[in-house]
């Protein structure tokens, strides 16, 4: 089934074309990865999808309870409730919070008391404020980082605030989770743990995956088809296999290993 459906995406800065005509289809429980050089236009394809841009040309068009929905333009808060979550390249944590308090924050937009419950501190309160501390302490468990759920977000090595980036945004309960780069920064043996990671939260929360990355190794061991960008068009895609053995893709990355 198509989940999302995008065709001839198009964003222009001025005279500058940073996506040019980019389709792509995503089905259900796919784990696609989008790569490219620097500069290709990965990162503004992704602000595209996910709301925080808007298209100059094209169509995004979201699976919504068996009809697509046209998504295009609307703003990031309603992209996330219609089931998109993301991370992204630069991270984005509450730096003072504890990584709890980060995964709590995201869960708002389903807490089920009002606010009348919450000032006169109702049992409904205290039954949802549970729920809500037993659900973040499990996604903290996913992601490895159960032991330090109290310790400061800004306190925590680069690698494990990646990882409760991905927390974070699981906690909105996605349909579709955007990875921007979730390796970067990371040293070999942290960017195995965290390919592994990728691969059993899709599995485990059924939900698909659309990664950003530059660690050709994590994207060629978990991603079944790939998307390959350069100067904002989609020159390819195919599986790794066929990605590998693309003639485009190797002249784009002239030089380096794919
Ligand atoms: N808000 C903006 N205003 C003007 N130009 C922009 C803006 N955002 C991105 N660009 C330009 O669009 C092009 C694509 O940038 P983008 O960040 O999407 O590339 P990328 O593939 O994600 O790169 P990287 O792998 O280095 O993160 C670049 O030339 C960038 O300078």
């Amino acid at each position: 089934m198509t989940l999302l459906s995008v065709k001839g995406l198009t964003k222009n800065f001025g005279g500058l074309c940073a996506v040019s005509n980019v389709s792509m289809e995503i089905g259900e429980g796919e784990l696609i990865g989008l790569i490219g050089p620097n500069g290709a236009g990965k990162t503004t394809f992704f602000n595209l999808l996910t709301g925080v841009y808007e298209p100059s040309e094209g169509t995004i068009e979201l699976n919504v309870n068996g009809k697509m929905t046209d998504i295009a333009g609307m703003k990031p808060y309603r992209v996330t409730q219609l089931g998109l979550a993301r991370t992204f390249q630069n991270i984005r944590l509450f730096k003072s919070m504890t990584a709890i308090e980060n995964v709590k924050i995201a869960m708002h937009k389903d807490i089920r008391y009002g606010s009348l419950s919450a000032i006169l501190r109702l049992p409904s309160y205290y039954k949802e404020e549970e729920r809500v501390e037993r659900e973040a302490q499990e996604l903290l468990k996913v992601v490895g980082l159960y032991e330090k759920r109290n310790e400061r977000a800004d306190n925590l090595p680069y690698g494990e605030q990646r990882r409760l980036e991905i927390a974070r945004a699981l906690a909105a309960r996605p349909r579709i989770l955007f990875l921007d780069e979730p390796a970067a920064g990371m040293n070999p043996q942290e960017t195995a743990s965290l390919t592994q990671l990728i691969h059993q939260i899709r599995n485990d929360f059924r939900i698909t995956i659309v990664l950003i990355e530059h660690d050709m190794s994590l994207v060629m061991k978990i991603c079944e088809r790939i998307y390959v960008l350069d100067y904002g068009k989609c020159i390819a895609n195919g599986t790794p296999q066929e990605i590998k053995n693309n003639e485009f893709v190797i002249k784009a990355y002239l030089g380096e290993e794919i």
